[in-house]
């Protein structure tokens, strides 16, 4: 699914109207019918008490239609209009009217602080403040007003975008946004809604097509591409009848040190979960026991040192190669990267110390083999790439250094981001039960094994991360989020594999934005 900005959804609104004749209020009656829809297949009449908060633009004019429809149909609505100045917008001013048309009660008109209304915990809040034509950040009575919402902790459904946050670029002050419980928002859903700092404000939400004409929004190029089922569905590929092992490829998984030997071993068990054809494990000779005691699928090389990685041998074909879990950061290990990043000719994923040696040794950087993966958590990413302003401003720089480096880099987090030169892509599986110590080693397999299987690097990474997270979601469906463990992620990817194609979904496996 498309994620585009708010200036290309302005332009996507100019188009519609244009090409299919309607007119901006008809487009505006559409989305403020869906939203009523929405509240009354939920609410089916209740008496519960209903205040809309509208700004002047045309998100206050999304409210005002949803206040008329809920009036309409008898439900107990109170709208207030922040009157922050009088440019008010044409399509407000027609549905201010229609509003005072069928009822008595006309909206209240805000000026100050003395016109906040109570709000009870039990009412319903409905935020329609500011939407994609926010300009600055809100200041003086109206923040103290988004902020008089947020403490009345009643359920607060925002249309299209928590008001006080930007659709795709940084937002200045966090105490002037609202903190939704839900979002509807209209035909995509925005950037911010994905990255840490904003997306708490929006932490579930909807996207309504309203109808935005499709050539337009099929022919634009958007910001970031958000990747659900039917897009990970498209990527699998299918296993033939005569295929056999040597068909999904021989991979290397390079990792361990002493103490840390539980990283090779969750890697390379995903790889074998994702599908390699075979899995060959690279430790510091202390591992090679421990390795074939744990996985004796895999097949074991190791290292002349008995502690830690210092020479990279190898004499197999391999399609494959993920290097860096739990090898520490040594100078011997150092050297060892330098020589296989400038010798190996099999596509690699480069993950954890491998990058922390990165960080810390310019000359690997020189050497860094073109279309590897690199797949930071947010401390290696920062180490990489330096320190950010903010989400934007990090996505920014992770995109120079990928294009720079020509590289894939994965912003792993909530919702893990891959970047490729200007590209990304958002996930949208995975959950707070994936915390936990050696997910990020399933996943330098699961990315490994499928490389290994011949998917190209970028779409390696991008399936990879849906799998990974779909498998968290399936185990914490059975086990909670708590119990997680990151071999079980590893022992769910064939259940991620069976949800993307499954007609009843495996259970935990529906849990998507
Ligand atoms: N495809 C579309 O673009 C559609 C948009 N619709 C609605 O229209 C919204 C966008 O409407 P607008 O562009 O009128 O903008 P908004 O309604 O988001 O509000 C912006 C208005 O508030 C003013 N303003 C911005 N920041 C302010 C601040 N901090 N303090 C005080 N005033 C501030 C602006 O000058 C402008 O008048 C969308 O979010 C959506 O809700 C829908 O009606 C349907 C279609
Ligand atoms: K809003």
């Amino acid at each position: 699914m498309k994620i585009f900005s708010a200036e290309q959804l302005h332009q996507a609104d100019k188009v519609t109207t244009k090409k299919h004749e309607i007119t901006s209020l008809d487009l505006m009656e559409r989305a403020g019918s869906q939203i009523f829809n929405w509240l009354h297949q939920r609410l089916q009449g209740a008496p519960v008490p209903i205040h809309i908060f509208c700004g002047i633009g045309n998100n206050g004019g999304d409210g005002l239609v949803v206040g008329r429809l809920l009036i309409e149909n008898g439900y107990s609505v109170t709208i207030y209009v922040a009157n922050f100045t009088d440019k008010r917008s044409k399509c407000f001013l027609v549905n201010y009217d229609k509003v005072k048309s069928i009822s008595k009660k006309w909206p209240v008109l805000m000026t100050s602080e003395e016109d906040f209304p109570q709000i009870n915990k039990k009412d319903i809040v409905i935020d329609a403040l500011f939407g994609i034509g926010l300009n600055r950040s809100p200041e003086g009575w109206v923040k103290k007003l988004i902020q008089h919402i947020n403490t009345s902790e009643s359920f607060t459904l925002s249309i299209d975008m928590p008001s006080g946050m930007y659709a795709d670029t940084a937002t200045e002050d966090f105490d002037a946004v609202v903190e939704a419980n839900h979002v509807l928002t209209f035909q995509a859903p925005k950037f911010s809604f994905f990255l840490p700092e904003t997306g708490k404000y929006a932490p579930y939400f909807e996207a309504l097509d309203i109808g935005l004409d499709p050539e337009f929004l099929h022919t634009t190029e958007p910001l970031a591409q958000l990747i659900l089922k039917p897009q990970a569905q498209q990527f699998y590929r299918q296993r033939k009848k005569y295929d056999h092992k040597g068909t999904f490829g021989h991979a290397l998984i390079i990792a361990g040190s002493y103490g840390k030997m539980g990283a090779a071993i969750l890697s390379s068990k995903a790889a074998f979960r994702i599908g390699a054809g075979l899995v060959t494990c690279f430790v510091p000779e202390c591992g090679y026991q421990i390795v074939q005691t744990a996985i004796p699928e895999a097949m074991t090389l190791t290292d002349k040192e008995d502690d830690l990685i210092t020479n990279i041998e190898f004499d197999i074909e391999v399609a494959a190669i993920g290097v860096g879990m739990g090898i520490g950061t040594k100078k011997e290990t150092v050297a060892a990267l330098q020589k296989l990043f400038s010798e190996a000719k099999a596509p690699m994923v480069i993950d954890a110390d491998a990058l922390n040696c990165i960080s810390e040794n310019e000359s690997l950087l020189k050497v860094l083999p073109k279309q590897s993966v690199l797949t930071p958590h947010p401390g290696e990413l920062k180490r990489l790439i330096g320190d950010w302003k903010n989400d934007f401003d990090k996505i920014e720089k992770t995109k120079k250094f990928s294009e720079k480096y020509e590289v894939v880099v994965l912003i792993k987090g909530a919702n893990t981001m891959t970047i490729f030169g200007d590209m990304v892509y958002i996930n949208s599986t995975g959950n707070p039960g994936m915390a936990t110590a050696g997910s990020g080693d399933v996943l330098s397999g699961v990315i490994t094994g499928l490389l290994s299987q011949g998917y190209d690097p970028l779409l390696a990474s991008v399936f990879g991360v849906y799998l990974h997270g779909s498998a968290g979601n399936i185990v914490s469906q059975q086990i909670s989020f708590e119990a997680v463990m990151a071999s079980d992620i590893a022992d769910t990817l064939g259940d991620a594999y069976i949800e993307l194609f499954a007609k009843d979904p495996v259970p935990g496996g529906e849990q998507q934005q």
